[in-house]
């Protein structure tokens, strides 16, 4: 009764946007078969291993019409994801039998109207519900809604799903307090809700809540598919307020199905095959234990037995009446999505700008957090004690300052952007995949919402460190010193980028890179005067040895002499650390252009890298 005053409650409040689907979809999977190759050992040799194929579907069928709700159980690893993954569409490799939606095989139409909501809620932690409602919103509704209809439908998103007391509170993580655990998965819900999908798969959307919680969750899920929608998902032991709620459920024990059906029926099937709950038990205790081969009064089976004469059941008693429902024509006419399929909901530009948006408010506090800038300050001060007020005279002192600012602007914007993509990997897997935005809009807007911070720093660091250290003091030298930094700053930049992209591991990421970066340095003409020969091409790669010319060349023309002993002058450019690198104008021009290149090829790769992200089927 508490029950069906609550969903009556949500049925009342929820506004006429999400009232019904627009596309009512019938759901029929028939004979689902999906395998893996794992490696197992064979051949004459113990070391020697050969590949062979798992089964992890075996054949699962059923229907699901609009306005039921199907949840799938079974033991950890008895293939519920892998089926519902399969369902939407998004799963690739060997897959058989067939998955139909009102009859026509998976298509960009039918992705346009599906949600999948994954176990882990992938959500930004410093935005809050509210933003992160919007944000979506903006970049997934279509572009003949205006900016305002976009965030109206946030706003009746966030009200019908109870979201309206924690709307301003942010997200939070890991160390980030936030909302509570349901209302982030509600949340997680509501970004797919918002494209009013008429398929909607959850993959174990009550893990980790409490039952009151899962139940509010799952009266929110009864009540979208009691507007058309057809709703799936997976759950591990419903309570049996809850288990009574789903209109079909589907037991799964080592990827065989062991009932499909109505949850009512349950219990009578299988006490009709000799397996009845001895006590009055919560039915999804009662086939978990089936499932796991625990049957009571049957003891003296053994689990592999039961379990098999429980797929024989199957096979024999229930999978006639399956496959008739099958076979039925549905209780709608197939309508189809009569819109143009646009593969963008929205505009490069559009997308760009949203993106930008939000990456700027989610990382403002990384970008500009105090302790950098605080780092930056302390070093370029110590640099300019260190170094004060040298003079070309003492030129070891000066080149030695021009490598470690080089060095220093190498490192630095190099380890800022090497976590950049292994960071975002979870949420680009997650955005792509839905088909949210273009690769190229997300990453223009990454890469552009971080330079501001990005050459903010070293123009800092340049200024202070530039005059304490008394470098050359024409405005011509500086400026041109500056550019340099900037240059140098850009191509670690993309340095970074693409080693985060290729590697998307932090720690993998960080050692790669520390590993270039010392090669860089090395190579870089300070450290070492007479490198092997075997080793020496290394330097045309250093964009430390690139940006110490440059630098080099921005103090000192190639006739400037100084005094190295006592009334003794020398040629600037024949000191040894200079005489390396060189001070010659076409190698400089060269230089600059190389390092243009740089720039360019490492973001390309990174690029490329990305592309492998989030890719599915269409
Ligand atoms: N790509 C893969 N490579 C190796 N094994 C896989 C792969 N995909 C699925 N499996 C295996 O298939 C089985 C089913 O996995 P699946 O995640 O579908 O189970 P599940 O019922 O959802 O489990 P859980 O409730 O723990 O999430 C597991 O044994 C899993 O290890």
């Amino acid at each position: 009764m508490a029950d069906l005053e609550m969903q009556n409650h949500h049925a009342q409040i929820s506004p006429a946007i999400f009232a019904r689907a627009n596309l009512p979809l019938t759901l029929k999977f028939d004979d689902v078969v999906y395998k893996i190759k794992i490696k197992a050992p064979g051949g004459s040799s113990e070391k020697k291993t050969k590949s062979a194929k798992k089964e992890i579907l075996k054949g699962v069928s059923g229907t699901v019409f609009p306005g039921e709700m199907l949840a799938m159980l079974g033991p950890s690893g008895s293939g519920k994801t892998t089926l519902l993954t399969a369902l939407g569409g998004r799963l690739s490799g060997d897959l058989t039998g067939s998955i139909t939606y009102n009859g026509k095989p998976f298509s960009n139409a039918t992705k346009r109207n599906t949600g999948f909501v994954t176990q882990d809620d992938v959500l930004y932690p410093h935005l809050t519900v509210t933003e992160t409602l919007v944000y979506t919103a903006l970049l997934r509704l279509p572009r003949d809604l205006t900016k305002a209809e976009k965030v109206e439908h946030a706003e009746a998103v966030i009200e019908q799903l109870g979201l309206t007391r924690c709307r301003d509170s942010i997200i939070g993580g890991d160390f980030l307090r936030g909302v509570s655990g349901g209302e982030r998965k509600r949340v997680s819900i509501g970004q797919e809700m918002l494209i009013n999908p008429s398929l909607l798969f959850l993959d174990e959307p009550t893990s980790g809540l409490d039952s009151t919680t899962a139940q509010k969750i799952v009266s929110t899920l009864w009540d979208l598919a009691n507007g058309s929608r057809t709703v799936v998902m997976t759950i591990h032991q419903p309570s049996s307020r809850l288990f009574y709620m789903f209109h079909k459920v589907l037991l799964m024990s080592e990827g065989n199905p062991l009932y499909f059906g109505k949850g009512s029926d349950v219990l009578t099937y299988f006490s009709s095959v000799g397996f009845a709950p001895s006590v009055a038990m919560n039915p999804s205790d009662f086939l978990l234990d089936l499932a796991n081969g625990v049957a009571t009064g049957n003891s003296n089976e053994d689990q592999v037995a039961i379990k098999q004469s429980l797929v024989n059941a199957y096979k024999t008693q229930l999978s006639t009446v399956v496959k008739s429902e099958l076979a039925a024509d549905g209780r709608l006419q197939a309508s189809t999505d009569d819109r143009k399929p646009e593969r963008w909901s929205n505009t490069w530009w559009g997308q760009f700008s949203v993106l930008l948006r939000r990456g700027i408010k989610e990382r403002k506090h990384e970008s500009f957090s105090t302790i950098k800038i605080v780092q930056v300050l302390v070093v370029a001060i110590l640099a300019g004690i260190f170094w004060w007020q040298s003079s070309v005279d003492h030129l070891q002192d000066q080149v030695g300052l021009l490598f470690f600012i080089t060095n220093f602007w190498g490192f630095f914007p190099l380890f800022q952007a090497i976590f950049t993509f292994p960071k975002e990997r979870k949420m680009l897997t997650k955005e792509r995949t839905s088909g949210m935005y273009r690769l190229s809009s997300y990453f223009m807007a990454l890469t552009v919402g971080d330079l501001p911070m990005e050459l903010v720093l070293p123009t800092i660091f340049f200024a202070i460190s530039y005059w304490m250290t008394g470098l050359k003091p024409t405005a011509g030298a500086f400026f041109s010193g500056w550019f340099v930094i900037l240059y140098n700053v850009l191509a670690a930049q993309g340095l970074g980028l693409a080693i985060g992209a290729v590697v998307m591991d932090q720690k993998t990421a960080t050692t790669f890179g520390s590993v270039i970066m010392l090669a860089f340095s090395l190579a870089g003409g300070f450290y070492v005067q007479n490198v092997p020969v075997f080793i020496a091409w290394i330097k045309y790669f250093s964009i430390n040895q690139y940006t110490l010319k440059l630098l080099l060349a921005s103090q000192y023309t190639n006739n400037q002499t100084y005094n190295c002993g006592t009334n003794q002058t020398c040629l600037v450019r024949d000191f040894p650390a200079i005489k390396a690198v060189g001070l010659d104008k076409t190698g400089t021009i060269l230089a600059a252009v190389l390092m243009a290149v740089m720039l360019m090829l490492y973001r390309l790769i990174a690029y490329l890298a990305l592309m492998r992200v989030g890719v599915t089927k269409k």
